[in-house]
């Protein structure tokens, strides 16, 4: 039995599609239910929602043997475990956005909402940059707007949100997408059901 961590929210509908296409029996992923552990019936599978930002985490300690999870929630955790595949969907950039204006003040020292703290701490510091990272859990945009932060650092798709609030993208700095990870050990003690997985999968993406 393969084990997987699958996020509830944006990226579930087309992580069922994507079993569902790879022949898997996981037509229950697509029903309503507040249970949070599924097991399809020929047993092959059993699926875990949780939220997006702890699928590494189950990936990592290997409750579940393989997951999938946007690249940002990837960098943001740095856990120890493998990605195997660039699944394509949930395509979005990671980006450094403000008023056009407050791109000139880049080089004083900025603040820059997010919720990717990791990450932009990494960025910032490779750029030897002094920034003050001030975390925020939504509504990123608002900050700018209210002078919480000179720019925010977060996540663009159709660029919708940043035109309804008068912000414009001033760096684009990851291409994001849903990434299939592995856990190390799984990937070797189950390799015989996780590889043709991942080949069938690739046919997919
Ligand atoms: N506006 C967006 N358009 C497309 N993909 C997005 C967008 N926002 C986020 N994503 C991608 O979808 C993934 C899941 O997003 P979702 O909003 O479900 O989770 P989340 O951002 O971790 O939210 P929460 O904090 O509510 O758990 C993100 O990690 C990212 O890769
Ligand atoms: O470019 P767009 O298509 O407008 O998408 C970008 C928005 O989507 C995400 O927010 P989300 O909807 O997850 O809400 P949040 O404010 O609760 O994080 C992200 O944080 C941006 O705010």
């Amino acid at each position: 039995m393969i084990n997987v961590a699958l996020a509830k929210g944006r990226l579930a509908e087309k992580c069922a599609d994507i079993f569902i296409k790879c022949g898997i029996r996981a037509e229950i992923l697509k029903e309503e239910t507040r249970k949070l552990v599924l097991e399809t019936a020929d047993k092959k599978f059993k699926f875990f929602f949780v939220k997006p930002s702890d699928v590494p985490t189950y990936v990592e300690y290997g409750i579940a043997d393989i997951g999938i999870v946007g690249k940002d929630t990837l960098l943001e955790a740095g856990c120890d475990l493998y990605e195997m595949l660039d699944l394509g969907f949930e395509k979005c950039k990671l980006c450094v956005a403000g008023f056009p204006e407050n791109e000139k003040k880049a080089g004083a020292h900025l603040r820059v909402a997010t919720k990717y703290v990791n990450t932009a701490k990494r960025l910032y510091f490779s750029r030897g940059e002094d920034v003050e990272i001030i975390k925020l859990n939504g509504s990123i945009e608002l900050a700018p707007l209210t002078g919480l932060s000179d720019v925010i650092f977060d996540i663009v798709q159709s660029g919708g949100t940043l035109r309804a609030n008068g912000l414009e993208v001033l760096e684009e700095v990851f291409d994001i997408s849903a990434r299939l990870i592995a856990n190390k050990v799984s990937l070797k003690t189950k390799a015989d059901e996780i590889l043709p997985l991942i080949g069938e999968m690739k046919k997919y993406v």
